[in-house]
């Protein structure tokens, strides 16, 4: 290994060293692309781009990739410290070892690229203070909906507007379990052996299907778009086990589509401006742009005052996607240390409250199983009126000797909505509360 005094630590730099801690989908890829595109990667940095270290659990593990054996180690510790070392590339995933090893990386003088939403969402306070102290970069625009351009986006494209809205469809394999139970009619458990089948959702599915990947990507979406710091722990989840096809089939029923949403808004109140993070499933309307993210696709619907609406559409997952989105990164760290500049790096100078679940508001599908007789309609909208609720529609299925009302509600707060719910359900001619689902991107909020 030539470790000579050319590198980009030194003053007359002649190229960029590339240590890779992780070999898996995306690790194998970004591996497969700096050498496949190893020309028009210099070209476009200034510099050659070399792979120089790949930290492995196993030496001998199976790759999709091959790798001269002498670039392979399982010593990840040693590799981020290793002097020739320019871009440290963090494609291990989890809390540990990864914060140690990227802390390490920036302390040694390297910048950092990551795919890694958990530790960002968890930490990421610390991993950019490490990086603005070591005067490095830390990019992760494969952190969120992999290979779609949207980190970036935020962060310098809208840098001069005002963001006031994210909409977005960042798992796909929960989207990919919902566009099945739509147009198949099919229950969430056999759905989601099916997406296993296919190998869209991991052997232990729970951070997609109970929305911890999603919250992890709204935490990120939402520092980003309000400069502020919200934290996986600040996003309220819910994620789509108890989806039914009776949920899906009344979304459809109002024109509606049932997604897995991660939302995070700025909320005007009383007391000045707060944020609301939130991942949970919503119904949109069929004629919302989200609607029409079919599959294992990703798409970010983005608000703000000057630009308007925009989307940000494509594959959000998958080990060469995910590369994609890590080797651009790769290419603006690699330029910036060609350049001796520093890329942008956090900015949370705003320093918003973060709204409860109960405080925010939204609208709201409520089906509700009756006695189907004089006085039920009227006593049920007298409980929704109590607690503050507005009606804005209600409509009635007789079904012999009961009754379904199924009712929207105007914009209300979510503690409310919950009191409303609990106060029918101790009503001796309410049968059930069959179904509660928020209803989102629709004009009259
Ligand atoms: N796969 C995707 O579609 C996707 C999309 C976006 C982001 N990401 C993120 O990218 C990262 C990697 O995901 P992946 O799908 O490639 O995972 P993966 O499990 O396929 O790969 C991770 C690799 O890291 C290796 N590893 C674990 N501990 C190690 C250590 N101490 N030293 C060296 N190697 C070690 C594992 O053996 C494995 O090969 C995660 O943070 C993930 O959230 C993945
Ligand atoms: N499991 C994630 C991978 C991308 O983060 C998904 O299904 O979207
Ligand atoms: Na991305």
């Amino acid at each position: 290994m030539d470790s000579g005094s050319d590198t980009a630590h030194d003053s007359g730099v002649k190229r960029l060293r590339v240590a890779l801690l992780g070999c898996g989908s995306v690790g194998s890829q970004v591996a497969r692309l700096l050498h496949e595109q190893a020309g028009d990667l210099e070209a476009r940095v200034g510099a050659p781009v070399e792979l120089v270290g790949v930290a492995v659990r196993r030496l001998d593990a199976p790759r999709e990739v091959d790798l001269p054996t002498e670039l392979l180690t399982t010593d990840a510790e040693a590799l981020v410290r290793r002097d020739d070392v320019d871009l440290v590339v963090e494609v291990i995933g989890g809390i540990e070892p990864a914060r140690s090893l990227i802390l390490a990386a920036l302390e040694h003088g390297a910048s950092v690229v990551t795919a890694n939403k958990a530790l960002l969402a968890e930490d990421g306070s610390t991993l950019f203070a490490a990086a603005e102290k070591a005067d490095r970069d830390l990019y992760y625009e494969a952190a969120v909906a992999g290979a779609i351009p949207i980190i970036r986006p935020l962060r310098e494209s809208l840098a001069g507007d005002r963001v006031t809205r994210v909409l977005g469809i960042v798992n796909g394999t929960t989207n990919f379990i919902l566009d099945k139970m739509d147009t198949t009619g099919a229950g969430f458990t056999e759905t989601l052996e099916e997406a296993q089948a296919l190998g869209y959702a991991e052997a232990d599915p729970t951070a997609d299907i109970e929305g911890f990947d999603a919250a992890a990507k709204a935490a990120i979406l939402a520092s980003l778009a309000f400069h502020t710091r919200v934290t996986a722990a600040d996003v309220h989840r819910e994620g789509i086990v108890d989806i039914s096809a009776s949920d899906i089939a009344g979304a459809r029923d109002m024109g509606c589509v049932v997604k897995l949403l991660a939302i995070c808004e700025l909320v005007e109140g009383d007391h000045g401006t707060a944020v609301s993070a939130r991942v949970h499933p919503a119904m949109i309307p069929r004629s919302h742009p989200l609607a029409s993210v079919r599959e294992a696709y990703n798409a970010v619907f983005v608000e703000s005052e000057a630009a308007g609406q925009l989307m940000f559409y494509g594959p959000g997952a998958g080990g060469a996607p995910t590369a994609s989105a890590v080797l651009g990164d790769l290419v603006t760290a690699a330029r910036n240390r060609l350049s001796r500049v520093r890329g942008v790096g956090e900015s949370a100078y705003a320093q918003l409250p973060v709204l409860s679940m109960g405080e925010t508001t939204t609208r709201y599908h409520v089906q509700i199983d009756v006695d189907d007789r004089t006085g039920v309609l009227a006593a049920v909208a007298q409980v929704f009126a109590e607690h503050e609720v507005s009606i804005q529609t209600v409509r009635q299925e007789g079904r012999g000797v009961d009754a379904q009302l199924v009712v929207v509600s105007h914009r209300a707060s979510d503690a409310a909505l919950a009191a409303t719910v609990e106060a029918l359900r101790a009503k001796e001619y309410v049968h059930d509360v069959s179904s509660v689902m928020r209803v989102e991107g629709e004009s009259d909020q």
